[in-house]
This record gives structure tokens, sequence and C-alpha cells, in this order.
């Protein structure tokens, strides 16, 4: 019998590889068929041929398996009749007297199999906690133990267990025994137990590998030549290998399999999301909650598409499962139709009641295997059948944060004292459950298509508030940044993600208030960046279309979004996931809004191409590492829409934070004027102290109450501008006179920041945690302000040269001392504090992931490289710009 052993390692991502079927026979097809042809015949003619029997080999089937084990990057793949029959084959190792360690939430059929062997065939087995490494190794017998079967997850409870841990331990105690793994609900696009010390994998390809549950077949592969001799020898000897009809139709769906079960697993992500928040005991990996979350992130590349739940009765997961009419009742799984079942009454209703007892399988247990319909479909049938059959109730009243929102009125769990908010929109709250950066994901059509952006939060060293009144400002880039990326999708759905606020929005494309920006298209604006600026009334049918439980934060950078969106994207449409990812501290003053507002106009408008930049670079860049590559045009165009998404979450901007967000660098910045921005030189070299409060304050009400003190004491209100007028001229002059000897010129603009800080005092923004960090500052003889809008947030401190870091820039060891003292003087108090240098580089984009690319090519690597998007999900805001550096080359402003 033919096997199929794989050419090596793997040219193209997995996606690929799928639709890329090489011809093992290439150049015995006289017809050169795009399609591999079904070779119907049982028996072939001659005496030397490479066929004579299909027991023993048919080319279809020789076809698939080379397929197999190409995209599972395996040696050795056989296509078997069923995925019992692969287990059948891979038992047949084991001889009257071995012992089998196996889970305890075994398959059903898998658990019948062996219930046979123990009973006819002298093999004992034992059903155990393979999730726990130490149970394993319990039971392992060093002469006996011959085979050790993991599921992981397991079916149905989804429970985790470690590939890599056990196989480790098995070996150091038996080296004979052999790690087989079911990898059924995973497939080798998520999951490569191989990899992790699996000695053989098998999969029932009459799931995900085929998807359309039109045909039943199994799949084994394994790397060693001693196994793949034994397997092959019993395939033959049985007869049970795939039959060409069904290898030419498991040819067929194979190609398809990455796309499947990209859609099926980000509306499972969805539905599990759903269940958790109605606080249904969720079994689903990408759950923050599940106990294995972790274990298996560590293996698997997402969560897949099978999830389980239990109701606590049997009677109302019987309605449940009866009233549903788009999930079908059925058993298995994979298949691109939505499936619901009850495994106790079905899939393992040979496991004796018992025995599903002692194992703690819950006969409540409502198992979903989801399919490529539309999520919202999805959602509705299960919703209306949690309500007809009890589990769940809709409210009239206008929901809370503590109910769930549907279209039909809030939702809650019946016999919950709380259920918790679900909506269409999909907020987590911090303190409950939530996705995982991996179950976060964008469903995009590849890293290759994602756009991905980033652009600097800012520090104000003079003049803020005043500058939102006319007054001059100084500003400069930091390097902490905000890190945007966006990718397509194909459901009629955008999809923000936003880590940092622990939260993610869903909403349909369609369902939308498009109406709004018909009008608006028709009138004036043409979405070039001229007349750019947020429209108030599209915004209200935004907030119209948004849950009340979506608030503070995250409304804010939703709306910002979404206007966005409409405004950039229409009459286009395109189905788009966006994630951002921040380093800055959000709400301490440090400009994170118009790092975010910068990084969402600038994707957007990528996106769109109203902004184009070459990503073919002629020659590399040698320069300021691709500094000053966007052009100031591009910069102009992004900073519009920068300021307007700044506008709807500020209320009334300077502009000051998305200029030097967008710029980059130092800026000195009189709005109104015909040239608002200048660039300042000098800057670059400061060392600076940024502390902070930690006092959480909404820069949009703190900047509310200066123009209320404007309009009621006029007259405190202009000395107070004046005055923070003068000391933002000095300081530019001081920046501009490079006669200044730089000690006279720190010690000169210590005491003009101190002079800042004594009106921001009056114009009532300060708060009582940033004047402790002021004095506590000031007796180390160093001057301080507030940054940013005050009222909590951050504060800014000059620190002289001699603070600077190793040892050429000539910091003494008493600078250093009493540095160290400054910083834990403040952190006693709660502050945390950070040294920094400014004038970095502005608005960012990755142009080129060849590098990226290439370690996607190198098999090891790409087993430790989460895709791009991953990134932004799994990493944590201290990690991120090191990985975002790493992932190809970036141009800037
Ligand atoms: N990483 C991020 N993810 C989502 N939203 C963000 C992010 N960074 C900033 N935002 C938005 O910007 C707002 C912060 O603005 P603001 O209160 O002015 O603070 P800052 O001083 O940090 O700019 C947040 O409430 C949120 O709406
Ligand atoms: C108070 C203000 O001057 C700066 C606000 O900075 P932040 O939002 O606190 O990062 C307002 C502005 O200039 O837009």
């Amino acid at each position: 019998m033919t096997d199929g052993s794989s050419k090596g390692p793997d040219k193209y991502n997995f996606s690929t590889e799928c639709v890329t079927i090489d011809n093992p026979d290439a150049g015995k097809d006289q017809f050169n068929s795009s399609s591999v042809p079904i070779y119907q015949s049982a028996t072939f003619k001659g005496m030397n041929g490479e066929y004579d029997y299909s027991r023993s080999g048919n080319p279809t089937r020789t076809h698939l398996q080379h397929h197999l084990a190409k995209i599972s990057s395996a040696k050795h793949a056989f296509a078997v009749s069923s995925g019992m029959a692969a287990l059948d084959v891979i038992a047949r190792i084991l001889k009257p007297g071995d012992h089998v360690v196996a889970g305890d939430d075994l398959y059903g059929g898998s658990n019948r199999l062996l219930g046979y062997l123990q009973s006819n065939a002298g093999v004992v087995v034992h059903h155990i906690d393979t999730c726990t490494p130490s149970t394993v190794e319990q039971y392992l017998d060093k002469e006996r133990t011959r085979l050790v079967l993991l599921e992981t997850p397991t079916n149905p409870l989804i429970k985790i267990c470690d590939v890599q841990e056990i196989a480790s331990r098995v070996k150091a105690v038996c080296p004979s025994a052999i790690i087989v793994v079911d990898n059924t609900m995973m497939s080798p696009y998520l999951q490569r137990p191989l990899n992790f010390g699996a000695d053989v994998v098998y999969d029932s390809a009459t799931k995900y590998l085929s998807g359309h549950h039109d045909l039943m077949a199994g799949v084994v592969i394994c790397n060693r030549d001693d196994l793949a001799k034994h397997m092959s020898f019993t395939i033959n000897s049985v007869g049970n290998g795939l039959g060409p009809f069904d290898s030419f139709l498991l040819l067929r769906g194979l190609k398809t399999l990455a796309i499947r079960m990209d859609r099926q697993q980000a509306s499972a992500k969805i539905i599990a999301s759903f269940l958790n928040q109605l606080q249904f005991q969720v079994h689903y990996p990408g759950l923050k909650n599940h106990p294995g979350h972790h274990t298996h992130f560590k293996m698997a590349k997402d969560a897949g598409a099978v999830l389980s739940f239990e109701t606590r009765d049997i009677k109302t997961s019987e309605r449940i499962v009866g009233a549903a009419k788009l999930w079908g009742i059925s058993v298995s799984f994979g298949a691109v139709n939505s499936l619901i079942s009850m495994p106790c009454l079905m899939s393992h209703a040979s496991i004796p009641a018992h025995l599903r007892a002692e194992r703690g399988l819950p006969e409540d247990l409502i198992r979903l295997c989801v399919g490529i319909e539309d999520w919202e479909d999805l959602i509705d049938d299960l919703e209306c059948s949690l309500v007809q059959a009890g589990a769940i109730r809709r409210r009239e009243e206008q929901s809370t944060s503590s109910t769930l929102s549907s279209p039909e009125g809030s939702l809650e769990r019946v016999g919950e004292e709380r259920a918790l908010g679900w909506q269409r929109c999909l907020p987590s709250d911090a303190n409950n459950a939530s996705m995982d950066g991996a179950l976060q994901q964008p469903h995009t059509s590849g890293d290759a298509e994602n756009i991905v952006v980033s652009a600097p939060g800012k520090v104000i060293l003079f003049g803020e508030h005043a500058v939102v009144h006319g007054v001059t400002a100084i500003a400069s880039a930091l390097d902490l940044r905000c890190y945007g990326c966006l990718g397509a999708r194909s459901d009629d759905t955008i999809h923000l993600v936003l880590p940092d606020l622990h939260s993610e929005y869903s909403t349909k494309v369609s369902a939308l208030p498009w109406a709004e920006t018909e009008v608006e298209k028709s009138d004036a604006s043409d979405g070039d960046g001229n007349d750019v600026d947020m429209n108030p009334t599209l915004i209200a049918a935004i907030e119209k279309t948004l849950p009340p439980s979506i608030t503070g934060k995250i409304r804010g950078a939703v709306v910002a979004f979404v206007h966005h969106y409409m405004s950039l994207c229409y009459p286009t449409k395109p189905s788009l996931t966006f994630t951002a990812r921040s380093s800055i501290p959000i709400g301490a003053g440090l400009g994170s809004s118009a790092a975010y507002s910068t990084c969402v106009s600038a994707a957007l408008l990528l996106y769109m191409q109203k902004v184009v930049i070459n990503r073919q670079r002629a020659t590399p860049h040698i320069s300021h590492s691709g500094r000053k590559y966007i052009g100031v045009d591009i910069a102009a165009t992004v900073n519009k829409w920068a300021f307007a998404s700044e506008r709807i979450l500020h209320g009334t901007p300077s502009g000051i934070d998305n200029s030097v967000s967008v710029f980059g660098g130092a800026i000195s910045y009189a709005r109104g004027r015909a040239q608002p921005m200048i660039p300042l030189q000098g800057f670059q070299s400061m060392l600076l102290l940024l502390a902070n409060t930690h006092v959480e304050r909404d820069a949009k009400a703190v900047i509310s109450r200066v123009h209320a003190l404007k309009a009621n004491q006029p007259g405190l209100f202009d000395e107070c501008m004046r005055r923070i007028q003068d000391v933002v001229d000095e300081a530019v002059r001081c920046f501009q006179d490079t006669d200044l000897p730089r000690e006279s010129m720190l010690v000169g603009l210590g005491k003009l920041v101190a002079a800042n800080h004594a009106q921001l005092e009056l114009l009532g923004v300060s708060h009582p945690a940033l004047e402790m960090i002021i004095a506590k500052l000031k007796a180390y003889g160093l001057q301080t302000k507030l940054t940013g809008a005050g009222g909590g947030g951050c504060t800014v401190t000059l620190l002289p040269d001699s603070f600077g870091a190793g040892g050429e820039s000539g910091k003494s060891g008493e600078s250093a001392h009493t540095l160290a003292h400054v910083t834990s003087n403040l952190a006693q108090n709660g502050f945390s504090s950070i040294v920094t240098t400014v004038g970095g580089s502005g608005l960012g984009v990755l142009i080129d992931k060849k590098v990226w690319d290439m370690r996607l090519v190198d098999q090891d690597a790409r087993e430790s490289v989460a895709p791009l998007a991953g990134i932004f999900t799994q990493s944590s805001a201290e990690e991120l710009a090191g990985k975002m550096k790493e992932c190809g080359h970036w141009v800037f402003v």
C-alpha cells in the first residue's frame, strides 16, 4: 500500500497549502486534469503496475494521503473508512496484556472500541483524568503500558490536556509506549500534536477535514517509519482503506478547511460569549475562565468551533435542543451546518449511565457545533430556543447593565440572581470571564491584507488647556505608542477589538444608520480629507444603535471608530475587524485618545486607499530607519481625520494632541494661526520623569470645567491665559536660543514649569494627588507640573542631564541614587513613574512584512509565532512595541 510521504517543509501558509494539491504521479495523467480523478476501480490490469487491487492502494487515495501528509507536515498519512477505523488501525499495535491509559471524557465510540479490546483481546484499559499529568503518571506501568490515548480538547466536556507534558512523562517511564492523540476537534489547521511529542495523530475526517457531513473517513498521520509500516500492513490486511469516491470528496473538502474553520470559529466565540454572559456553565477553551485556557493556547492556534454548556436541568436541556430550528439535532460535528446535541442521549449514549456519572459527564450537557451560517441567525435561534425552553426570559423594561439586551428586549437567566449584559455589541466586563487574545483575533483573510499602523502618545510641557483657548502650547511625541490592525472579513460585520478596555464590539454593517452618511455625502464632503469634521447627526444616529450598557471609555472609542468607518467607507461598506492596542496609559493625560484617533484614521484611510503609501521600497532606508518616508500631505489628511475623532472623544480639543501624534517630534502649537504648528529643535535630548497618580479623570469633563470658568470668571481666566502665554513664549525662546548654555536652559525651563503649574492650579484642574507628587519632587529640587487635562492623570518633571542613563552620558553615582530614591518614594505612595526621552516618530505604517513572512515559512518559527493580528491581543503592552518592530519594515511621518 502507498502512503503519503510528505515532500518536506511547507512552502506556503496553511490555507494556501490546502488548496494547492500537488500531483505525486505528475506526468502520469494523460489529460492533465486539474482536479484529481476518481479511479473508481477495484482492480488494475497488468503484472508490474503500481496498483493492482484498491484494498492495497488506489491512485485517488494516494493523492489524498500525499496531500494529508503535506498539510499536516507529517511523514506518513493514511486515509481509512472512518475515525473509528483509524483508532482500530492504531490499536492493532496492542497485544494481550498491554495496558492502555485513556481519558475519562472520551468520545463514546472510542470508549466502545477500547471496551471491546478489554473484554475480548486481553487489553487492560485505564480511563482516567488525562488533564492532570500526575494522574497519568500514576497509571503508567513500565513493562505493560503500550498506548496512551489523549483527546484535547475532550469531547464533550472540552477539557484540555497538556500533550507535551504527558508525552515527556510517559517517555521517561515507558519509552516504548506510544502517545496517540485524537485531533478531530482541532484539525491540523489549529493543532499539531506531533510537534508536542505525540507518535500518532488521528482525525475523524467525517468532521472538519471533509466539512460537509457527506462522507465517513478517518485519517492517521505519523512520522515514525516502524509505526507507519505496521499500520499500512493492517489497512491492507483488513481492507478499511478509504474508497476512491470518498477519497475524492475528502480531497475536495480539504481545500476549504481553513476558511471554513475561520468562519465557524469566529461565530463560536460570539456564541460562547453570549452563553457565558448569561451565566451558563460554558466549556470553551477560548474563554479566559476555562481552566485549560493557557494550556490549550500553548499547543493550539485557536479555540475551535465546538463548545458545550450546562443548564442544570435535563428537561430544560431537552426542551432547548427540541426548540432549535437552525441548529440541527445531530451527532457528530465539524460540518458547515450548525448542530446541537445532548451527548448523554446521543454520541455518548454508548457509555453506561453509571460510568457517565463516575466520569463527571453532566446529563444536562448541551453540545454546540458551530457551522458557517450567519452568526446573528444562530444567536437568534439559540436565544429563541432558550426562551422557549424557559432557560432565559425576556424582560420588557429598559435593560440595565446587569441584563442582556437583544432586539426584542433585555434577557435574563431564569433562576439566576444576576444576569450579565449581552448585546450584539459584545462589550465584555473586565471583571467577568471574557475572550482572550486568541479569541478576539480578527477574522481576516490573512496577515498580508492586514493594515498595521502606530502612533505615539504625547507629553505637553507647557500650555495645556490654554491651548484650547488660543494660547500657544509646547508638546512632544512620547516613546509609548498605540498600535492598530485593520483586516478584512466577509460577513457583513464590523468588529472592534479593544483589549486595553477588555472589550469588543460587533455590529452588522447593514444595521448601521447609513441614511445619515448618504445625506452628508450627497451634500458636501468628498471623503478625501477635505471638509473633514465630525458629523453630530451621524454621531447621534450611531449613539442610538448602541445599547445603554456601552458606556464610558468604550462608548467613545466605538462611536469614533464607527463614525469614521461610516464616513470613510461609504458606499463600499466593507466588513472589517479593527484591533487597537496601546502601551500608553489610558486617560492619564499622555494622549492615548489622540494616538487611538490617529490609528483609526490612518488605518481606514489606507484601507480605502484615500491615502496611498508606496509599499515597494526601491532603496533601503538608511536615514532615520524609515522616518520622513510618509509625506506631509498624507500626514495632513490623517491629521484632519484624527482631529475629527478627537472632537468625538474630547468635545473641544485644541488639535495639539493629534498633531503631535501624527507628525511626531516636538512642536509649538497655536490653534487658529495660519501656521498652527512649528517644529522645535532641542527638545529631543531632554530627559523627563512622568509620574502617574492613577486617579481616573474624564478629560472631556475637565476641559468643560475650564470653559465654565471662562464664562463665570472671565477676569481670572484671561489673566491665567496671559501668564501662560508669557511662560510659553519664554520657553520657545529658550528652545530656539542656541547660544544659551544647556544648564541655564534647564534651570530656566524648570522655573517656567513651576510657573505654568501655578496657573493650572488657578484654573482648577489640579488634584490633591498631583499636588502630592509635585511637593515630593520639590524636596529633591525638581520642578514638576501636571500634564494633559489634569484632574488626575500624570505629572511631568524636567530632569537634569546628570540623571541620564548609562555611564557615558555622565550619570554620576549620586544622581542615579537620587533617581532611584525618587521613584521608590513615589511608588511607596502608589504613584508609578517612568523616565523617558521625547521627540520620537509620529504616525508609523508597517509596509513590508518580509521579515515576518520569512519567519512564517520556517516551520519551527511558525509554531512559536502567533498570527500578526494575534500579537495585538496576546502580548502584554510592554512586549508589544518590540514584537511590532520584528514584524517587518516600518515607515514614519
Ligand atoms: N487603546 C485604546 N483602546 C480603546 N480606546 C482607547 C484607547 N486609547 C484611548 N482610547 C479612547 O480614548 C479615551 C481616552 O481619552 P482621554 O480621557 O483624553 O485620555 P488621554 O489623556 O489618555 O488621551 C478613552 O476613553 C477611549 O475612548
Ligand atoms: C487639556 C488639553 O490641552 C490637553 C488634553 O490632553 P489629554 O487628553 O489629557 O491627553 C486639551 C487639548 O489641547 O485638546
